[in-house]
């Protein structure tokens, strides 16, 4: 029997304080909101070793922090974009806390491609970035960010790091083309949060067809072609505690989170 090399992942991993699976992160703060209980993010920022706010991203954190009792505020590493959107009661809040801000007007990337860029830049190579933003608002900046989850990630086996695109109702990240095996069924946090990952699935097959097989999906499929107006597997249920996904290309897999009761996301 031949061994097939297989991706692991265990996205819930990501709240918690001491990961088993992927080491530390780095986050990037996109301008949407921040709904997740507070105490979610503490623990993203506790296993994160730099912090970067894109432009209005630094209003959403200067906002999470003032509108919660924590004693300890959230920190940003640094702030950078073309400041377009950035508050001036934010530009005053993170300068008084010695925090760089970084004017980039380049009219040829988003203010998200330019934390990223920044990142890779002063990170070590191979660093996890957890994105916190939604898809919501505009559908162009939404688009540009998934269409950037692929091209931040185009070689194989993820060199650059694996990059969660984490928004108040899901989590999202690129399965390259292979096998993959996902921890789907976990609770984070132990401090009876009850927080987790939900049971609803969906397969995006967003740059180009893909043939793909499940394992452990209420609808699985065997050698399905999927694409853009043709099949694709959506609101799909999580059956085990770990599903397998083989794709013959890259496809966007994404997971919804839950909540316990009264911590809803809006
Ligand atoms: N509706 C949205 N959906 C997804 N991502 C968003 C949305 N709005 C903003 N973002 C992300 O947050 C980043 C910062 O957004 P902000 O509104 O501060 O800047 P902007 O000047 O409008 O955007 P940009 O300069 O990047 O075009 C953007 O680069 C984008 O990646
Ligand atoms: C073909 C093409 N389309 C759009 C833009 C505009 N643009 C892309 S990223 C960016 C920065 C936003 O802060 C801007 C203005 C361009 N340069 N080239």
């Amino acid at each position: 029997m031949s061994t097939v090399e297989e991706t692991i992942w265990q996205p819930a991993d990501i709240f918690e304080p001491t990961p088993s699976r992927h080491g530390s992160h780095a986050i990037v703060i996109l301008n949407q909101p921040l709904n997740l209980p507070f105490s979610v993010y503490q623990n993203l920022w506790s296993n994160s070793n730099y912090e970067i706010a894109a432009d209005g991203g630094a209003n959403r954190v200067y906002t999470l922090n003032r509108s919660n009792s924590s004693e300890e505020d959230l920190p940003l590493t640094t702030v950078i974009g073309d400041l377009d959107s950035l508050l001036p009661k934010t530009h005053s809040y993170w300068s008084s806390k010695n925090v760089p801000i970084i004017h980039d007007e380049d009219q040829y990337s988003t203010d998200f491609m330019k934390a990223v860029n920044h990142i890779r830049e002063k990170q070590d190579k191979g660093l996890d970035i957890v994105v916190l933003g939604g898809l919501g608002g505009r559908v162009d900046q939404g688009m540009s960010v998934l269409h950037q989850l692929y091209t931040y990630q185009k070689e194989p086996g993820y060199p650059d790091g694996r990059m969660y695109l984490l928004s108040t109702e899901a989590i999202t990240f690129v399965l390259k083309a292979g096998r993959h095996r996902i921890k789907a069924i976990a609770k984070y946090g132990e401090d009876g949060l009850g927080a987790g990952l939900g049971k609803h699935v969906g397969i995006i097959p967003l740059k180009e067809p893909s043939v793909i097989s499940t394992e452990g999906l209420e609808w699985d499929v065997e050698n399905w072609e999927t694409e853009f107006g043709g099949q694709m597997s959506t609101s799909n249920h999580v059956k085990k505690d770990w599903i397998t996904v083989e794709t013959t290309k890259d496809v966007l897999f994404t997971i919804d989170l839950e909540l316990p009761a009264g911590q809803s996301s809006d």
